[in-house]
């Protein structure tokens, strides 16, 4: 090994003691039960919901509680407690004014602290005390540490305890303390996250589950197809970035746009207010439960809606005609729409064209932007490329994204692997060279990486193909033959707004598509899953997520309101432990408040989908790989510096 390097590294292990107390340490943890892998998707803006799932741990928070208090407690004080856990500063709030004196309240403390105490010690048995130490909050550690070792049974230093306890809550501690053993607790129970796709877009703050994933200790994201739309966007792409201008407008989430990314949509707003009037087909789809924005903002919004959504079709258009082998020709709508006569044929019928709002449209130049939508469309981009916190967050996307990911044996992505009718891998040439399987998302990930350090390149090969991985064929994000959002506008029949899926979504039923799969990712078809989002498990119609003899598992199950019609159920989880994976369905979730009032919680019925033999270690993990090189390089240090 090369002794610069070890050099080095012998300033931070400036002794032998160091040395052989890190090997010792590393080689300990490498025999600790591997931590829990916990799995989310599709989270679509929707960072109440998802707070609470990752608050709650997909039900470890309560389980845990269960194990330790069931039939100590009565029902109602477990559900209370949980709720504790799960939002504490806002539940202590609430106990507290139930209580007419001090010595009430002081009572409660002190079974809540030693409530606390008890399950941040049962949720941290399998780490390291260090492990633990991290985990507690900073300012009690060495407290905590005492309170944890009254645990172990040290009955006469029962006073001392007392004492300790009393004085946290004579100086005005408690309060403080029982928070940061919550928070403790929820960190304890998941070990790492992923989130396989799909934070942005449809529900209203996806900002702000981009701020939670930041501060996140251990997560790593593959990327949907709304991400890369954002991506897109980002990097330079004017049609991705009409995409996710129209999706905002359709969804009534302009604020994200306006407020936190700070892009100005006047120019847009001015455009829209001079072509478009109200139209039917381009109202915000309104939740039920939300509130409806005044008239005025509605129309408004209408128009801006139209406004874009031309501009998308029209910029479309470039692409496919500069893409040739984007294969999508049969995209080019408008020029091969009928205006006169208001109609459009596909697959050989024609239907007629309602809603229309065609009025920037030039018949002989349908493709064409008119000057005006092209000065809009550049400020917009000059404006989001400009924007710090988007360029925070979609750095981020990036640093923690990938397409695919293979961990711990499992091969995590969004949508799909495009293959054909029996299963083999679809080829797409790119610039004459032919590309399937891996290799084809590979390509994928480099243009989609490429695009993003050029965000000053706006329709070259790299960009446009961020929009491909969007909308296209053989887009593993995708997955389906192509995207209906003109014919869903201007369409009645709901026949043409139907989208054909890649033969992938039928087959991976099949135990033994999904092992060549896994093959084709060089993971090992006995032991690997290939873990999904992107669509939605309509539980509803007896859809089971776990498909493929367990080989495969969707968790899309609608975190997005929008579409827990069609699901029946508020999403799916996955946890993976040392004793195998068990799949957590969540029920419909309405409010924090309601939570912290009623103790409700969304729970969560369990399957197993694949029980270890015997309790997995960090040893067989991908941590454990890399610990594994860590003691290999110490013991180099080792030999080089303090033994010989
Ligand atoms: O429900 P909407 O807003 O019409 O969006 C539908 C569009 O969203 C998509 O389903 C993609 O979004 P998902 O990744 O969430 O499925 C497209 O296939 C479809 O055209
Ligand atoms: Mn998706």
């Amino acid at each position: 090994m090369n002794t610069k390097y070890l050099d080095l590294l012998a300033q931070k292990y400036d002794s032998e003691e160091k040395v052989v107390t890190e090997i010792i340490n590393l080689k300990a943890i490498l025999n600790l039960p591997k931590g829990t892998e916990h799995f989310v998707s599709d989270l679509h803006g929707e960072y109440q919901a998802f707070q609470h799932v990752l608050r709650n741990g997909s039900g470890r928070v309560k389980e845990k509680i269960r194990d330790l208090f069931e039939g100590v407690l009565p029902e109602e004080e477990l559900n209370e407690f949980a709720t504790l856990v799960y939002y504490p500063e806002e539940k202590i709030k609430l106990i507290k004014n139930r209580f007419d004196n001090k010595e009430e309240l002081n009572e409660w403390y002190t079974l809540t602290i030693d409530r606390m105490i008890k399950l941040v010690s049962y949720a941290s048995s399998k780490y390291t005390r260090s492990k633990l130490r991290k985990a507690l909050p900073a300012q009690f550690v060495y407290i905590t540490e005492e309170l944890l070792y009254k645990t172990e049974d040290i009955t006469n230093k029962e006073s001392y305890y007392k004492k300790i306890v009393q004085q946290i809550i004579s100086l005005g501690q408690a309060d403080k303390l029982i928070i940061g053993l919550a928070y403790a607790t929820q960190k304890l129970v998941v070990d790492h996250l992923h989130v396989v796709g799909d934070i942005y877009d449809r529900g209203p703050e996806p900002d702000k589950i981009m701020e939670t994933l930041i501060h996140y200790p251990s997560v790593d994201i593959q990327w949907g197809n709304h991400d890369v739309l954002w991506i897109g966007a980002f990097a330079g792409s004017k049609v991705c970035l009409a995409n996710i201008l129209r999706i905002c407008a359709r969804y009534n989430n302009l604020e994200i746009i306006e407020d936190v990314y700070g892009i100005n949509l006047r120019p847009l707003l001015n455009l829209a207010e001079k072509y478009y009037e109200d139209n039917p087909a381009f109202r915000p789809k309104i939740q039920a439960d939300e509130n409806p924005s005044n008239p005025e903002e509605l129309e408004q919004i209408t128009k801006m809606h139209q406004a874009i959504a031309m501009i998308q079709f029209k910029l479309e258009s470039s692409i496919i005609k500069r893409r040739p082998y984007f294969n999508m020709t049969d995209r080019l709508l408008l020029e091969k729409m009928d205006m006169e006569n208001e109609e459009l044929t596909i697959h050989g019928k024609t239907y007629p064209l309602e809603n229309t709002c065609f009025r920037t449209v030039d018949k002989e130049h349908p493709n064409q932007l008119l000057e005006e939508e092209e000065q809009v469309i550049d400020k917009l981009l000059f404006s989001i490329q400009h924007s710090e916190k988007l360029a925070r967050h979609m750095k981020f996307l990036m640093k923690k994204g990938s397409l695919y990911l293979k961990y711990n044996g499992n091969l995590l992505i969004h949508g799909c692997i495009p293959i054909d009718e029996e299963g083999n891998m679809e080829t797409m040439t790119i610039e004459n060279k032919e590309y399937a399987g891996r290799e084809l998302l590979d390509i994928f990930e480099h243009y989609l990486r490429h695009s993003f350090a050029h965000p000053e390149e706006t329709d070259d090969l790299a960009t446009d193909m961020v929009w491909y991985l969007w909308t296209g064929e053989y887009s593993s994000l995708f997955g389906k033959r192509e995207m209906t959002t003109f014919e869903r506008y201007f369409i009645k029949d709901k026949a043409t707004h139907k989208e054909r899926k890649n033969p992938y979504f039928y087959l991976r039923e099949k135990e033994d598509i999904c092992r060549k799969i896994l093959e084709e990712f060089d993971m090992n078809p006995d032991q690997g899953h290939i873990i999904n989002g992107h669509t939605p498990v309509k539980e509803i119609e007896g859809e089971n997520p776990i498909k493929a003899n367990g080989k495969m598992v969707v968790i899309d199950g609608g975190f997005s309101k929008a579409y827990q019609r069609t699901t029946g159920i508020a999403g799916y989880t996955l946890l993976y432990n040392s004793y195998g994976m068990q799949l957590v369905a969540h029920k419909h979730f309405n409010s924090k408040e309601e939570v912290l009032r009623d103790g409700t919680d969304v729970l969560s019925v369990k399957r197993l989908v694949d029980k270890e033999l015997e309790r997995k270690k960090v040893l067989e993990t991908n941590v454990g790989e890399e610990l594994l090189q860590e003691i290999y390089i110490l013991n180099s240090l080792m030999e080089y510096r303090y033994m010989n």
